[in-house]
């Protein structure tokens, strides 16, 4: 047989297919140790899977693939998503795959599918994210981990008796997750205060960003945009961490919690810890025509990058400041072509530092290599539906919260294109942009 003629693409010949995002759907977020205690990742991805399902009449539907992921996992969550897509509405030979990016993983799991879709191996995706730090995997003392795993292969009573016999009251003190960066042993909060005195990020400002993250939200759900979105759970209606009568004067009087007693960064322009999940439909514009469903906008690039924040000077947090240049190359535009940015607010003070970076001939010059700055942004259309600050950020769920934020942003003005950047542990960042 002629292999090359039975192809139907040769080598090197594939074409490259617009990728569509049709919509997204969210379980409203839990503050930890909220009302999603005792919810577990697979139960809060399974309603956001559903909720998908039920917006646009997915059930049965065989998906073409569903990526997603966790930050923290419990062993039992090894094939997270394609557990849920077998106790989801959707058909039970929808393949999954888990993708892992830190807090970049819902958007790096956005882009996972649709480089397959723009291959053509898939003709529609879901895609999505979910954490719990309500839930949080305890290990056990890998001393004691050892003499129960040896117990469940020990064969006679009296090999059993031996191995009990070693377990030591010590044992019991569990492992907990740390909030920090394996190799400096900082939290990603102390990260980022560094990065904030660097920066020379003013307390004002912070606040003054974080205030109007809340507004934002606030007027967001008075307006009605999360209406279709939002699937109740638990009895939750709304994100929990909101708190619409956030000013910079309430914040101002908040103790700083990172960066010592004269630090700038608090409870209220940091994000608190939080439980969620979220999920976006992709597509080709084919399949959503076929399916009789909108398409909102356009994923037309991405880019990632990673920060050396170990051996060099760079900050954990800052690695987008380098994706979004190379990206903007790429796809020949400035920082200015955008009518939103999506900025992740993992700390107010990263999302300043960020700006500023574009903002420095230095930092253009010297880690960019670029003759000038990138320049300011219009600050109006940043975050104009809030961001984490004020949803809250439970890891993983936060990728698929702005890309269907901003497809719908875009749907709604009818024309345009949006920029999404993410920064993510391990000094890594993940940004895309998306057209109408
Ligand atoms: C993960 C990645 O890969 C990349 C990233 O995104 S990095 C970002 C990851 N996120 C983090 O590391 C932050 C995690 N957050 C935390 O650990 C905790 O939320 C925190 C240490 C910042 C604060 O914890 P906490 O002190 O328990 O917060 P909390 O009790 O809610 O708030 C403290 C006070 O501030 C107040 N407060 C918080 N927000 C407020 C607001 N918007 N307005 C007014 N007051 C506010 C609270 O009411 C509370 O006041 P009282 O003490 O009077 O009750």
């Amino acid at each position: 047989m002629d292999v090359m003629a039975a192809r139907k693409t040769t080598p090197g010949s594939a074409t490259v297919r617009k990728v569509a995002i049709v919509g997204g759907n969210r379980i409203p977020f839990a503050r930890s140790n909220g009302p999603y205690a005792r919810a577990s990742n697979q139960d809060m991805f399974t309603a956001a899977l559903d909720g998908l399902v039920s917006r646009f009449s997915l059930q049965d539907e065989l998906i073409g693939e569903v990526a997603a992921g966790a930050v923290l996992k419990h062993s039992k969550d090894f094939n997270l998503a394609r557990e849920s897509v077998l106790g989801s509405k959707l058909a039970p030979a929808t393949p999954a795959s888990d993708v892992q990016m830190a807090c970049g993983t819902g958007l790096q799991a956005v882009l996972t599918v649709a480089h397959k879709i723009a291959l053509g191996e898939i003709d529609s995706a879901i895609a999505g994210g979910v954490d719990t730090t309500s839930d949080a995997p305890l290990a056990v003392n890998p001393d004691l981990r050892q003499i129960l795993v040896q117990l469940n292969a020990a064969k006679t009573l009296a090999d059993r008796l031996k191995l009990v016999a070693k377990i030591r009251p010590g044992h019991i003190v569990p492992e907990i997750p740390r909030n920090s960066e394996p190799r400096t042993g900082l939290s990603m909060g102390e990260h980022a205060a560094l990065t904030a005195k660097v920066w020379d990020v003013a307390r004002e400002a912070q606040d003054e960003l974080a205030a109007t993250s809340h507004r934002n939200l606030a007027a967001a759900y008075e307006r009605g945009f999360f209406d279709d979105l939002v699937t109740p759970f638990l009895k939750l209606a709304r994100d929990q961490n909101l708190r619409p009568d956030s000013s910079p004067e309430k914040l101002a009087k908040l103790k700083p919690v990172y960066g010592g007693a004269d630090g700038t960064m608090t409870a209220g322009n940091s994000t608190p810890l939080t439980d969620g999940a979220s999920t976006v439909l992709l597509a080709t514009d084919e399949w959503a025509k076929a399916h009789q469903l909108p398409v909102l906008a356009y994923l037309t690039f991405s880019q990632t990058a990673a920060v050396d924040y170990v051996h060099g000077d760079e900050g954990l947090l800052m690695a987008p400041a380098y994706a979004v240049p190379r990206m903007l190359d790429r796809a020949g535009l400035a920082l200015q072509d955008f009518d939103f940015y999506e900025i992740h607010e993992a700390f107010a003070s990263q999302v300043l530092a960020t700006l500023k970076a574009w903002e420095d001939p230095a930092f253009a010059k010297e880690k960019l290599g670029l003759d000038a700055p990138l320049g300011s942004i219009d600050r109006s259309k940043l975050n104009v539906n809030g961001s984490s600050l004020a949803a809250g950020h439970p890891f993983a769920a936060t990728g698929g919260r702005i890309v269907a934020t901003l497809a719908k942003l875009l749907h709604e003005k009818g024309s345009g294109r949006g920029l999404i950047s993410i920064c993510a542990a391990g000094g890594q960042g993940v940004t895309a942009i998306l057209e109408k």
